[in-house]
């Protein structure tokens, strides 16, 4: 900076006087080169005034220098150092060095406590304002520590799991061996060999964290088309046989559902995918296989290794140069609709597979509260008030946990607003006494402006709920966990929250609105009817209720 001041001083010293020179006379020379003096002076005080007075905004900020590799805008690599950066956007400490890089250890509920220097921190952001404490501190590790989400988990034999790999006798002689093949499967059979009659996953289990990260990070090495449902979506294949479902982004995140659209003809979105999978969670249900974000290359990683022809040939660039697709199905395959890159790059979810029908069927269940998907009709429920009680007595919601995880899922539908649950499915291999499935949920966080209590009937109508679900429902109702908070953190460790966040700020306050609805309508209920809650924290050891519906109520 000194330097440039100098050279101004001599440009202005010397160009215009040699002009002068040549053009005026003797008697006003001197004048100029009085002026010149003056300005030259004038300058050499300024000079001497920054060098004084502002030296310390010329020099550059060392002192936070290092700050700024804890905030890395970097590219999406692995599951914690997205969940780093992402975590920064959102004010939070990144999580701790020591998971960087490091599948086993980014367990995703101990995003929140990291190793940077907490003085650092102070001096960055003013920690006498006596912020600092609330904005470090992880509600979400707090939640995922309160007992609602640690109870006993039911003793489980052999026919609770979905596959076995070996028969007991075997199991017994190569014990030692099949532990180590344990610590060498690839995530996607650990998560397989963890399906049990009651969850989909043991949300402790370090599995989950290795899932996603497996997902968001393996080479593709084929893609095509899956059938199955109207709107287009691919089937990934990794190395080691692992398989994702793929949902792409189609519409700008906070697009709202046009409103003269059903819910039957809206878009799905891949955010309402990963939202979805990280609120089951939160709620403790277990039952969504783990969704991630990925940012691909709609080039290189679909269109160059396809061997689907059929999706091979709707490839296209489009006028502004993005490279896109449509591919073949019922709704919105077609030029009009494409799916787009940027101009390669696009935003996709990718849901973990379930294991093959063929070693694990699956039953696809109607639900009763199915809407009519009619532009005209009515449903049968929408119509008769009294509907809840025909369908208590009726099997399968006649006995066991199936009518209140039917209302689980309502309430898990009715927060995000998924209009679309017409099905659920079960494992075969469980028969009725098992979870269910909360698979297909594109078509959730479409609306934040409104609510939709009609997804809630199977809570108004039967007014039955599980007690640990009310309980849990409850807690997040708490400042200390609120639901919008504690989602937002778990959306930040997804990769493509550091491209923005999964849900915008409106979406996360409505559910926070909704969940104070249908705390509500249970408070409702209960001033109706003596029978509202059904005590599930009081069943047998290995989770079994053998009462009849109505007997395991408070
Ligand atoms: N993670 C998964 N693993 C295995 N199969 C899955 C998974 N997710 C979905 N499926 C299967 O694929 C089918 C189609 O998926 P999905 O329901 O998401 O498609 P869709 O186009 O949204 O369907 P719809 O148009 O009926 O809403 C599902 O019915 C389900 O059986
Ligand atoms: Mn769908």
């Amino acid at each position: 900076m000194v330097d440039k001041t100098l050279v101004y001083i001599y440009i202005f010293l010397l160009s215009p006087s040699s002009m002068v020179r040549r053009t005026l006379g003797q008697s006003t020379r001197s004048i100029y080169l009085g002026l010149a003096f003056m300005s030259l002076t004038l300058h050499l005080l300024l000079a001497f005034f920054c060098f004084s007075v502002l030296q310390s905004a010329c020099v550059p900020p060392t002192s936070f220098s290092s700050t700024s590799s804890f905030v890395p805008k970097t590219e999406i690599v692995s599951h914690s150092s997205s969940s780093s950066s992402a975590a920064s956007s959102s004010n939070e400490p990144p999580s701790s060095s020591q998971n960087g890089g490091s599948p086993k250890l980014s367990s995703l509920d101990r995003e929140g406590k990291g190793s940077f220097d907490e003085a650092a921190e102070k001096k960055l952001i003013g920690a006498e304002l006596g912020t600092l404490k609330e904005t470090t501190r992880s509600k979400l590790e707090e939640l995922f520590k309160h007992p609602l989400y640690n109870l006993p988990r039911p003793g489980l034999q052999d026919d609770d799991w979905l596959l076995r790999l070996k028969t007991d006798e075997e199991a017994k002689e190569t014990e030692s061996e099949d532990k180590e093949n344990s610590e060498t499967h690839p995530p996607w059979l650990q998560f397989h060999l963890g399906i049990s009659r009651w969850e989909l996953y043991d949300r402790k289990d370090p599995i989950l964290a290795q899932m996603t990260h497996y997902l968001a990070t393996q080479r593709i090495l084929g893609a095509a088309q899956k059938k199955g449902g109207t709107q287009l979506k691919l089937l990934l294949s990794f190395p080691n046989y692992g398989q994702a479902l793929l949902k792409p982004m189609r519409q700008s995140r906070d697009a709202e559902t046009d409103v003269n659209l059903f819910y039957f003809s809206d878009f799905e979105r891949h955010n309402a995918e990963i939202a979805a999978f990280h609120l089951d969670r939160l709620l403790g249900f277990n039952r969504i296989p783990p969704v991630v974000g990925r940012l691909i290359n709609v080039t290189t990683e679909i269109r160059d290794i396809t061997t689907d022809h059929k999706l091979s040939r709707t490839f296209f660039t489009s006028p502004a140069g993005n490279v896109c697709f449509y591919g073949q199905c019922e709704y919105y395959c077609s030029t009009e609709n494409p799916v787009c890159g940027r101009p390669h790059a696009l935003e996709v979810s990718l849901a973990a597979m379930l294991p093959d029908l063929t070693l694990a069927p699956r039953r696809s269940w109607r639900s009763p509260w199915r809407r009519s998907y009619s532009r005209t009709k009515l449903a049968q429920w929408e119509k008769e008030p009294a509907y809840c009680d025909t369908v208590k007595q009726t099997p399968p919601y006649n006995s066991g946990t199936r009518l209140v995880d039917l209302i689980d899922m309502a309430v898990l539908d009715f927060l995000m607003s998924n209009m679309d649950r017409h099905h659920y499915e079960t494992f075969e291999k469980f028969g009725n006494e098992t979870f269910l499935l909360h698979l297909d949920n594109g078509r959730a966080f479409g609306r934040h402006s409104q609510d939709e209590p009609s997804i809630l009937a199977p809570l108004t109508q039967c007014c039955r709920i599980r007690r640990s679900t009310l309980l849990r429902l409850r807690l997040l109702s708490l400042p200390e966990f609120r639901l919008s908070d504690v989602l937002r953190e778990s959306l930040a460790q997804d990769p493509l929250a550091a491209v923005a966040p999964l849900l915008s700020e409106t979406h996360l306050s409505a559910l926070d609105r909704r969940l104070a609805a249908v705390l509500r309508e249970v408070q409702t209920c209960q001033e109706k009817h003596g029978d509202v809650l059904y005590d599930d924290l009081e069943l047998d050891d290995r989770g079994y209720d053998h009462q009849p519906t109505g007997d395991k109520t408070r």
